[in-house]
């Protein structure tokens, strides 16, 4: 185990495209009586077709470096730049179609519209690009399809159990067809065969349309699934070996 500022080994089975990038990104609370520095210069390279898990303690910033990477937040310092897009170069309202293209978000607090079905759920994204509802649905059945959701597509996400919330959300996050999907505890809610059913569906997605992803677990096998495990502690971000 290396303890560096940068964690930036290549996956062997990595596209060479830089899908993103994180350059010496520092993010400083100043709200409380006392600045809390929780990532400290923190440098970061994902490849296309990559698949990175962050871990780390309860408090050691991961949520923290998600939202950054996402542009749902700012940094004090440094720069992320995605698909070769610095984002502090794009306004909020820019930010918001830039997310709408290029990034898959499958977060706790991102919940579905309960006044829509899974189907409208998972197809909004695509809505709100513009796409036309019946193409937009068709794309969003066959994501439903692929995580095992087909049969309830029609149901309202009250009407679902917390694990099929989640299988709406991860088509959700999918259906653009993102270069780069973030995930905060993607198989939380999920049993055993549905988590190796999202495995499966990510692996291919990585391998078929060279979609890199950055999952943030405390889950341990889930981690150890993935090309690369970081680790965040102290506010930077420590390369484990492949596990
Ligand atoms: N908006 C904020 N203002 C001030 N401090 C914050 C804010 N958001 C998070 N923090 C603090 O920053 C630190 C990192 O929080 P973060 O949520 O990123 O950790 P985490 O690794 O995701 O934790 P967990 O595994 O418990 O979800 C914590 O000490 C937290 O209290």
């Amino acid at each position: 185990m290396t303890t560096t500022k940068t964690a930036q080994a290549a996956a062997p089975n990595a596209a060479n495209r830089v899908m993103l990038e994180c350059c010496d990104v520092t993010r400083i609370y100043s709200e409380g009586p006392e600045d809390l520095t929780v990532l400290d210069g923190l440098s970061l390279s994902v490849h296309a077709g990559e698949r990175v898990a962050i871990v780390g303690s309860s408090g050691s910033g991961k949520t923290t470096l998600l939202n950054l990477l996402g542009g749902l937040d700012r940094p004090s310092r440094g720069q992320i730049i995605i698909a070769g897009e610095p984002l502090s170069g794009l306004g909020e309202a820019a930010l918001g179609r830039f997310r709408n293209c290029y990034i898959g978000f499958v977060y706790q607090f991102h919940h579905l519209l309960a006044e829509f079905t899974a189907l409208e759920n998972a197809a909004l994204p695509l809505i709100i690009r513009g796409q036309r509802k019946r193409d937009a649905e068709k794309r969003a059945r066959a994501l439903l399809e692929r995580v095992g959701m087909a049969e309830r597509a029609d149901h309202k996400p009250g009407e679902l159990s917390g694990g099929e919330r989640q299988r709406v959300a991860i088509a959700r996050a999918l259906v653009t067809d993102p270069g780069l999907v973030l995930m905060d505890e993607p198989t939380g809610n999920l049993d055993q065969t549905t988590a190796s059913t999202i495995l499966a569906l990510m692996d291919e997605l990585a391998r078929e349309s060279a979609c890199a992803f950055v999952i943030v677990t405390h889950d341990t096998a889930l981690a150890a699934h993935q090309d690369r495990v970081l680790r965040l502690d102290s506010g930077f971000l420590v390369a484990d070996a492949k596990a």
